[in-house]
């Protein structure tokens, strides 16, 4: 007898799938850290990453695989074929093009259209029922390509969008005021990145609206310069690429939390890229971020707030500058 067999008796045949398999696309450094985030945080119970740079995919997995001791038991798998990813209940997208020096939004998106036209069907047909989450940039007009491209209802799609740009808003508020960021809130929607939209009147602490205690909050007009935030959030992001060349951790434990939300059917808030058409006045068919609520079949429920109508207009501008890049698209 082998010495298995001589160590256990088996009663039955274990099961080779679990229901907390999350797939991620793209072990480049965001991919990475949106893995090593789950995995720290046991939000999967299997991970099963995708590259088309087959030594660095080994590597990773490998790597990953010798820290198990230290983690609770998850089976992790790498392959450039897709079925590796077969049976996941969400798959994560980081994969993609980097911008090129000067390059145009609308070439780098054609770029990454072509790379996403062989890894979202592929993805679809081996997880027929999986929620597809892009990370990848421009992160609300390649959501909207990958749910073209999926075939999948629009609340199985989600991009990232804002959630990043929210946690660096929250941030920055909690060094304004001494308060833990999980304890400062506030909104941003909108489109991810430079015209990302604040929303002043529901920044609050304890439920204590800052506009409330000084109107002037969020405005140019305001001595103390909380309309500085916003700014601080995009200069930030700039910052980070010039130090050290690309971001990862708050990106990775910002995916991390969405997906644990979807996998555990936790129904928790977030501002991520959805399908906004008839939201807001927004006539045109794009993804851009307003507040919804995750659960394990994806987008439930948007949360209905109630916008100025400057920051309508900023969603309809973007809605429209998107849509034009969109009709540009070769599908
Ligand atoms: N939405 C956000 O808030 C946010 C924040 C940070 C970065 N990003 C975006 O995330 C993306 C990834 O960033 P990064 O720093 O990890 O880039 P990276 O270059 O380090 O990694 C990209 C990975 O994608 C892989 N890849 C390329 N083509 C592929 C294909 N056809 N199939 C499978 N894998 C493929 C590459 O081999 C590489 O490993 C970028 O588009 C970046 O702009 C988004
Ligand atoms: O933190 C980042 N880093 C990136 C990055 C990561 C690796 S190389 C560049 C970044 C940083 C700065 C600008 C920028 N612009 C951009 C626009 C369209 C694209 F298709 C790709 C990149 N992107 C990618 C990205 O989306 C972010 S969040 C971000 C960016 C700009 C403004 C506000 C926020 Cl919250």
């Amino acid at each position: 007898a082998s010495v298995p067999e001589m160590l256990m008796e088996q009663i039955q045949p274990p099961l080779t799938t679990s229901g907390g398999k999350v797939s991620v696309v793209g072990v480049g450094q965001v991919g990475m850290a949106c893995a090593f985030s789950l995995l720290t945080q046991h939000i999967c119970s299997e991970l099963a990453l995708v590259d088309v740079a087959a030594d660095k995919l080994r590597g990773e997995m490998m790597d990953l695989q010798h820290g198990l001791t230290f983690l609770r038991n998850v089976k992790i798998d790498a392959n450039t074929d897709y079925a590796v990813t077969a049976g996941s209940r969400v798959c994560i997208v980081t994969a993609g093009a980097r911008q090129r020096e000067g390059e145009s939004r609308l070439s780098l998106v054609q770029r990454n259209v072509d790379i996403f036209k062989g890894m979202i069907p592929q993805l679809v047909k081996h997880s027929p029922n999986c929620i597809l989450l892009i990370v990848s940039n421009p992160v609300d007009i390649l959501t909207y390509v990958a749910w073209k491209l999926s075939g999948l209802p629009k609340h199985h799609v989600i991009g990232s969008g804002t959630n990043l740009d929210s946690a660096r808003f929250r941030f920055h508020l909690s060094q304004k005021l001494s308060v833990a960021p999980s304890s400062t809130h506030g909104w941003i929607i909108g489109e991810h990145g430079d015209s990302s939209v604040p929303v002043w009147s529901g920044v609050n602490v304890a439920g204590v609206r800052l506009r409330d205690l000084n109107p002037k909050v969020g405005t140019p007009e305001d001595p103390e310069k909380y309309d500085e935030l916003h700014k601080d959030v995009v200069n930030s992001a700039y910052e980070i690429i010039k130090l050290k060349g690309y971001t990862s951790w708050a990106i990775g434990l910002s995916v991390a939390s969405l997906v644990s939300s979807i996998v555990k059917n936790m129904r928790a808030c977030y501002a991520v890229s959805v399908a906004v058409q008839n939201y807001h006045g927004i006539d045109k068919d794009v993804f851009l971020s307003l507040p919804v609520v995750l659960g394990e079949n994806g987008v439930t429920h948007v949360i209905k707030q109630t916008l100025t109508e400057a920051e309508i207009a900023q969603l309809q501008k973007s809605a429209n500058t998107l849509w034009d890049v969109q009709a540009g698209i070769q599908f």
